[in-house]
């Protein structure tokens, strides 16, 4: 997968060295780049940003920087899928980050101050697929964290990042049976710990009982927690028993 991912703030994105993204990197399994906004803002001072038409709070970022840079990184009949984040996007879901797991080029568009002027979306859609998302329903300063986000989210799904295929089968979210059922406890040793045991299933070496057990605390904490996953899950009389006690 080919990443490009443009902003004020590249060092922002020095987490993407480490861990396991940062291997996948040096495996070449992601080519990632981050650019700097500012390397297309052509004035003395490298101007990214100006008043907003109409009045208003802040800032708005013009869209001159914002167009050169987009039609540098991605020549035109490319491939590239641009991913905007905004608090006004569409859900990233974990559905999401599957489809763009499987896209061979995303292009990250970090705003700041206000937004990014909208002609430059506008400029975008006429030549590449753009995607608006938000990551949750909180206001952020920009659109940074965002896409460490997302990027994290959907590099993970890659094939060899996780080095253990099942991990990301067996997610919260993940398409299949556990369709969107909370992550149950989990243990490691010391087997007691503060005279706190590990439940004795997980010691038994009864693969199906601990399956068993895994999904009926997976849906005892969504049932607390998140009441209106459930009847997004194909639940079975074993499931149904387990909910009504
Ligand atoms: C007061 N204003 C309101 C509009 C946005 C301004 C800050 N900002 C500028 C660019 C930008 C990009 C994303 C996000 C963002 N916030 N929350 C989320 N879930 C996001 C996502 N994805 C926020 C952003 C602040």
């Amino acid at each position: 997968m080919k990443l490009d991912i443009v902003t004020i703030f590249p060092d922002y994105f020095a987490p993407l060295d480490v861990s396991l993204l940062g291997k996948a990197r040096q495996r070449g399994d992601v080519d990632a780049h981050v650019h700097d906004l500012r390397g297309w803002a052509h004035d003395r001072h490298r101007t990214v940003d100006d008043t907003p038409y109409g009045g208003g709070p802040g800032m708005v970022m013009k869209p001159e920087p914002w167009g050169e840079a987009l039609d540098a990184i991605v020549p035109p009949g490319s491939s590239a899928r641009l991913v905007v984040p905004t608090p006004s996007g569409r859900p990233f879901t974990q559905e999401l980050a599957g489809a763009y797991a499987a896209e061979p080029w995303l292009v990250f568009a970090c705003g700041r101050y206000e937004g990014i002027d909208a002609r430059v979306i506008e400029d975008a859609r006429s030549r590449m697929p753009v995607d608006e998302v938000s990551i949750g329903d909180y206001v952020l300063a920009g659109g940074e964290s965002a896409v460490l986000v997302m990027v994290e989210a959907v590099t993970r799904l890659l094939p060899g990042v996780l080095g253990n295929a099942g991990s990301a089968a067996d997610d919260s979210f993940a398409p299949g049976r556990m369709e969107a059922l909370l992550e149950g406890p989990v243990y490691t040793k010391p087997p007691d710990w503060r005279g706190r045991p590990v439940p004795p299933v997980l010691m038994s070496g009864n693969h199906g009982a601990i399956a068993r057990w895994r999904r009926d605390e997976a849906l005892r904490r969504t049932a607390a927690i998140r009441p209106e996953l459930i009847a997004r899950n194909a639940l079975d009389d074993a499931d149904r028993r387990t909910l009504s006690e």
